[in-house]
């Protein structure tokens, strides 16, 4: 048996060949495994030569953020700059694929999602419309199809247009509404990721030697973090960069495939990397105890044959077992007393605490202030973002989100309807003439200067909004160019803000940070606790989960509870319903992994 320094030894050897063997390479992986600190030390470590630089591309604004911290404090801010491009596959594709082979007969709107134009389809149900969001579907295309495919996905936000439609067999009817309404939009000149992919994908087919050249003339070696993300068109994508012998550096957990709308694919996913011919497997965790990766490895399929991971960093000898915590319908308050007063007897701080669940409204209210997602009414919207620049536990992506909504309430406030509606904010400046990064500047003022949503009344607050709008014209020499964007107190804007209030900042000695799972992807903290919902899918779920089966439906699922459950480095702890919470309890024993099944606290 190896002692802990001879499986720490081997587990560097393997993150230092990663860090220096040559592209194209396949570096697979478990969690805590060290990828993000492999990916940013080959970048930092390997000399360049020539003109050419490296892409790193990732799926998230917050994972590039990381690599750009990384190279900075490491000295070498340059690393992130030209010739080398670090950033979001996204961007990534549209420098570099799309936008040099665009028609220059009209203008081209880029967006992240059909939200940012409010853009919707109305479905007529034979007595009434339906106004459906383009965003409530999911988007696909096998890169060889001719046509997307649309599906409406179930919502709380359009839970009775779907049932409605559902039981009326006008779901494809629906679907097909609203592929007709998405084909209408891009021809009028707007890209979304989905449809960036489809254009890039289609220059390096049809285009090839002028789509190559570009990216081979600019990138010596292209890694692509967080590689289990990619949808079936980014591994076509691939698939071309490859076979025109692009060098790719391809770095992933298949099983932490949680791309959620786009549909994770492990299997394509693990055959991709395997193509590239040479592949490293890093072992080793370096985060989680023995028992979070005793619990992890119960998650993956049966059919992935791959060993419990070794836990080799600072909390390998972390003796709690998991925690389980019967939680049924509304109780989650209760579990989350019972996880707090256990992290104290372990002197996990409040801030190293972290609560996840798959939707922001399953999280218990004390652990819900950094995760709702922005109401629909206009002003109540502003209130929201107000609240979220206010709060020091909102991640980036929530601020990011609140600051643009607080660009766009200046520019509705100062331009007409017209000027800004289907338009993302960056091409409204544009279309304006305002400067992007004045008004950035200007949204961050008026989230700390207006008064906070939660101790004034709506009607004030709505005053208080527009008093201070009025003194920041996004253009110092324009007039005001008519009404009809000032904030207004609404009986519904107000009702919105009041259940924002209600699940409110908790008091700072039981604040903990709440995030919905997809939001905390590559994050980590001492102690987690995963709240698992009671409804009719969880019974599916455990089934699967003691079979090791993972059927299409279910899969997903899983793995999303294995990224969540892997966040954790000391603590793990899982809510769910009571009976099976003693199920549990008994199958983790047949794996020998260590667990306790804790009473909530009421
Ligand atoms: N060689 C090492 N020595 C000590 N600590 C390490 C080593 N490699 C990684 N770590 C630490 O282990 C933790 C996990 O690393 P990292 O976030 O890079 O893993 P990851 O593979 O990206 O994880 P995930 O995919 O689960 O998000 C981090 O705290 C990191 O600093």
């Amino acid at each position: 048996m190896a002692t802990l320094e001879q499986r720490r030894a081997a587990a560097r050897d393997r993150q230092q060949r990663a860090i220096t063997q040559p592209a194209p390479l396949y570096v697979q992986a478990c969690p805590g495994a060290g990828k993000t600190r492999v990916i940013v030390d080959r970048h930092l470590t390997s000399t360049r030569s020539g003109h050419r630089g490296r892409a790193v591309l990732s799926f998230t604004h917050v994972a590039c953020d990381e690599v750009v911290r990384r190279c900075r404090d490491a000295s070498q801010p340059h690393l992130a700059t030209f010739p080398n491009f670090v950033g979001t596959i996204d961007t990534f594709l549209w420098r570099y694929l799309v936008r040099p082979f665009l028609s220059s007969d009209r203008t081209w709107n880029r967006i992240d999602s059909w939200d940012r134009i409010s853009a919707t389809v109305e479905v007529w149900d034979g007595k009434m419309p339906h106004t459906l969001r383009l965003s409530d579907f999911q988007w696909s295309r096998e890169p060889d199809a001719a046509h997307c495919r649309a599906q409406l996905l179930f919502k709380v936000r359009n839970a009775k247009s779907y049932k409605t439609l559902e039981s009326k067999g006008l779901l494809d009817a629906a679907a097909e509404q609203a592929i007709h309404r998405r084909n209408e939009l891009a021809r009028q000149g707007h890209v979304t990721g989905h449809e960036a992919r489809i254009r890039a994908l289609r220059a390096l087919r049809e285009q090839r030697n002028d789509a190559i050249a570009l990216v081979a003339g600019r990138f010596d070696e292209i890694v692509i973090d967080e590689a289990q993300d990619c949808s079936g068109l980014d591994l076509a994508i691939l698939a071309e960069l490859r076979d025109a012998n692009v060098p790719l550096v391809f770095v992933c957990d298949p099983d932490q495939a949680i791309y959620e709308f786009r549909g994770a694919q492990p299997d394509r996913v693990r055959t991709f990397g395997e193509s590239l011919g040479s592949s490293i497997d890093l072992v080793g965790n370096w985060r989680s105890s023995a028992a979070i990766c005793a619990l992890a490895a119960t998650l993956r399929p049966a059919s992935v044959t791959r060993p419990k991971d070794d836990p080799v960093g600072p909390n390998h000898a972390e003796q709690d077992g998991i925690l389980l915590i019967p939680a049924d319908k509304a109780q989650d308050v209760h579990a989350l007393a019972a996880f707090n007063a256990y992290a104290e007897t372990r002197d996990i701080p409040a801030e190293h605490r972290l609560v996840l669940s798959h939707a922001a409204a399953k999280l218990p209210s004390t652990a819900q202030n950094t995760t709702l997602t922005p109401p629909d009414n206009y002003s109540a919207r502003a209130a929201w973002a107000v609240r979220i620049m206010a709060s020091d536990t909102a991640p980036t992506t929530l601020r990011e989100t609140a600051t643009e909504i607080l660009e766009r309430t200046i520019l509705r406030y100062w331009y007409t309807d017209t000027d800004t509606e289907l338009r993302t904010v960056g091409t409204a400046c544009e279309s304006l003439g305002v400067e992007r990064s004045r008004l950035r500047i200007l949204a961050a003022r008026m989230a700390s200067a207006l008064p906070s949503p939660d101790s004034t009344p709506f009607v004030d607050w709505c005053a208080a909004g527009n008093s201070y709008l009025r003194t920041i014209p996004p253009d110092p020499a324009m007039t005001r160019r008519d009404n009809s964007g000032s904030l207004r107190n609404s009986a519904s804007a107000a009702t919105v803000v009041q259940a924002l209030r209600r699940g409110a900042e908790p008091t700072p000695e039981t604040r903990i940070r709440g995030s919905v799972i997809h939001q905390v992807k590559g994050e980590e903290e001492d102690a987690v606790l995963v709240v698992v919902p009671d409804d009719a899918r969880t019974d599916a779920l455990v089934d699967a989960w003691f079979s090791g089966v993972h059927s299409a439906d279910v899969a997903e699922s899983l793995r999303v509870l294995y990224v969540a459950a892997t966040r954790a480095r000391r603590l793990l702890a899982l809510a769910l319903p009571t009976a099976h919470c003693h199920e549990l309890a008994d199958y983790l024993k047949t794996k020998d992994v260590a667990c306790e099944v804790l009473t909530p606290l009421t």
